[in-house]
């Protein structure tokens, strides 16, 4: 189990995260946050790529940073801007990378081809890697990531530029791979956790908002989000999230306590919870 307690992280005078505390336990846990909000200062503290200001991150109640190798043996990350060789093939990159981790070669050698089988790549392994699109790329990014068999794999905003196509494919093999560990996912966009995080950490105003299941933050704004036409004029504590369709006409969805008469009750989403917690000003 991965907790995070009472972590603080400046930068110079810039309070970038403040007092965070949280658990990460098996399954995805997605961390949910517009852009700036601190996730990749987080993910790198849990990578101990960054070290905390204040407070201390815990793996089985012992301090990461005191854990040295043993931690990163556990670990496996895929950064956001993730490096590699254009003129090598995948197989040739994970070889490259086992070494780099000290897995012998016969052990790597098989882990390789069942890593290709399950980020769907076995036919493409001899492939050089510039031939290959974002999301097959990012799958190669997911296998160097799992070369050590790692307990808690760490992943930040691995979905960026990859079309809807590779990101519901990415999304299924994620979830594939939460089976018996720790996944933590950084995004910004809802549907790549929505249907696959059983946790989801939400960051504002560089603390912890919350880190509920999907059902309970959206279960927060029940009885508050409705429909309405889209002529309809919003008057104060009718806050607009988002614009849709539907029966062929434009339909505002709202958030209110006090909604409009013609207005038509509907099941809240995590996207109208996003958009709700992060509605103010430069949040959205
Ligand atoms: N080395 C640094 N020095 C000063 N400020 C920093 C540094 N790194 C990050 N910040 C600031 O800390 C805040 C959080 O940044 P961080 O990169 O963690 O956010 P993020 O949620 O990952 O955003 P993005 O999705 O854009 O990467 C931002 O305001 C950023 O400008």
């Amino acid at each position: 189990m991965l907790s995070v307690e009472h972590v603080t992280k400046r930068y110079g005078a810039f309070t970038a995260l403040e007092d965070i505390s949280l658990t990460f336990s098996s399954g995805v846990c997605g961390l949910l946050a517009p852009n700036g909000a601190g996730k990749t200062t987080l993910i790198k503290m849990l990578t101990t790529l960054l070290f905390p200001t204040e407070g201390q991150i815990l793996w089985d109640g012992e301090d990461i940073l005191s854990m040295g190798s043993d931690y990163r043996g556990l670990l496996g990350y895929l950064p956001q801007e993730f490096g590699y060789y254009p003129n090598y093939t995948p197989k040739q990159f994970l070889r490259y990378a086992a070494a780099l981790q000290c897995i012998p070669r016969q052990t790597a050698d098989q882990r390789i081809v069942s890593l290709l089988e399950v980020v769907g790549l076995s036919d493409s392994a001899d492939r050089k890697l510039k031939k290959f699109s974002g999301g097959m790329l990012q799958r190669v990014g997911i296998a160097v990531a799992m070369l050590n068999d790692p307990r808690l794999l760490i992943l930040d905003e691995p979905t960026a530029g990859l079309d809807p196509r590779e990101r519901v494919r990415f999304r299924s093999l994620i979830h594939s791979l939460s089976k018996d560990r720790i996944v933590i996912l950084s995004t910004h966009i809802v549907s790549d956790i929505e249907t696959i995080a059983s946790q989801i950490v939400m960051l504002r105003d560089h603390r912890l908002y919350c880190c509920e299941s999907p059902a309970a933050i959206c279960g927060r704004f029940r009885g508050k989000v409705f429909e309405v036409p889209a002529d309809t004029p919003l008057t104060g504590g009718q806050y607009l999230l988002s614009e849709g369709q539907r029966d062929g006409g434009t339909v505002l969805r709202i958030l209110s306590d006090a909604p409009p008469q013609t207005a038509v009750a509907v099941t809240p989403g995590l996207e109208d919870a996003f958009l709700a917690i992060y509605r103010e000003e430069g949040r959205s």
